[in-house]
């Protein structure tokens, strides 16, 4: 059984503030259907405050996922101090308005600032093509940062080029570039890139290979790391993720299993390992989220 107090590992961003690795995401396992967005919805609430009760630190959310307010809510009833957590939040359909759109946010949450802002996807400007769309959506996102409404401020589903674009006019490095990231979608030019201007990757979808894109050729791999470790496969993938600097979105509506990802703070993959299970999954390719529609290349 894992300790629940051991602490999630964290990673230092270029801004020189701290990311918990290992992240609860809000966005898929419990999404706010068929409600408006301003009704509680208990079930995303009670989900966010067993990620708390379980020692999670880190709430990635958004404007699209419609329930900022339901974080708020968990948040408040959990009576932890906002200033132990570490919050994400984006910003999509509001991209034109930075401004008023974190302030929404922030009031929709229930707070002075969030950790983390991100713009959720380059595709408002042109599908990812309009490099002055995206170089005013990063300015107004320095704002944000200089206003002190978030004290990080990144991108998500930024390819190199979109990076490229942005770094022309930014004052501000991006913190963050979240993207979709397992071994069957390892984005090697893209965390390259990242790399280049020290920018943190984090990985949603890390569980994919365990889950929407089973069966396939990393998981003999996986089974006999799975037995090494005593965790589960799931465990596995995080690891391998976390092992490559690479912060960990992951979700669930069980307990058990939420439980479970925290034994991720308990083991470390060798360099060797992490090589094998690289190799297997480049074997495979899979792509869960925004498809060919938007990269010229699904593999980037
Ligand atoms: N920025 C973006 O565009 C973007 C896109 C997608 C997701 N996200 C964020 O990342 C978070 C996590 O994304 P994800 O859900 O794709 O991550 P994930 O790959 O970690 O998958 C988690 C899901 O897998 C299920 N699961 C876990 N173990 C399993 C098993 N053994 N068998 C079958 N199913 C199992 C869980 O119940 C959960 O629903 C989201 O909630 C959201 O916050 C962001
Ligand atoms: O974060 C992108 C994937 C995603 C999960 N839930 C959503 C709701 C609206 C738009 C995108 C998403």
């Amino acid at each position: 059984m894992a300790n629940i107090h051991t602490p999630i590992p964290a990673l230092k961003l270029n801004d020189g503030t701290s990311i918990p690795m290992l992240s609860y995401g809000t966005g898929t396992a419990r999404s706010k259907r068929g409600k408006a967005e301003e009704e509680v919805d208990r079930e995303i609430v009670d989900g966010c405050k067993l990620a708390m009760k379980l020692n999670y630190t880190h709430f990635d959310c958004a404007e699209s996922y419609r329930n900022e307010v339901d974080l708020g809510v968990a948040i408040k009833e959990s009576k932890i101090d906002p200033k132990n957590l570490y919050i994400t939040t984006k910003v999509m359909h509001s991209v034109g308005d930075i401004d008023s759109a974190i302030k929404t946010s922030l009031k929709k949450l229930q707070l002075p600032k969030v950790d983390l802002y991100l713009i959720h996807a380059p595709y408002f400007a042109n599908e990812g093509k309009d490099e002055q769309k995206l170089q005013e959506a990063w300015k107004a996102m320095e704002k944000v940062q200089a206003d002190g409404l978030a004290t990080s401020i990144g991108v998500s589903n930024f390819l190199p080029a979109h990076l490229e674009a942005i770094m022309k006019t930014a004052k501000v490095t991006p913190a963050c570039n979240q993207v979709e990231f397992h071994p069957y979608l390892p984005r090697k030019d893209l965390v390259a890139a990242n790399k280049k201007y020290g920018i943190a990757t984090a990985a949603y979808g890390p569980l994919s290979a365990v889950t929407k894109a089973a069966p396939g050729p990393v998981d003999d791999e996986l089974a006999s790391l799975a037995r090494k470790y005593a965790v589960s496969p799931a465990e596995i993938c995080l690891r391998w993720a976390i092992d490559q600097d690479v912060i960990a979105i992951t979700t669930s509506d069980k307990e058990q299993r939420l439980s479970d990802y925290l034994r991720v703070t308990k083991f470390k993959l060798t360099p060797e390992e992490i090589r094998r299970l690289s190799e297997e999954g480049d074997k495979k390719h899979f792509r869960g989220f925004w498809g060919a529609k938007f990269a010229s290349d699904e593999r980037l």
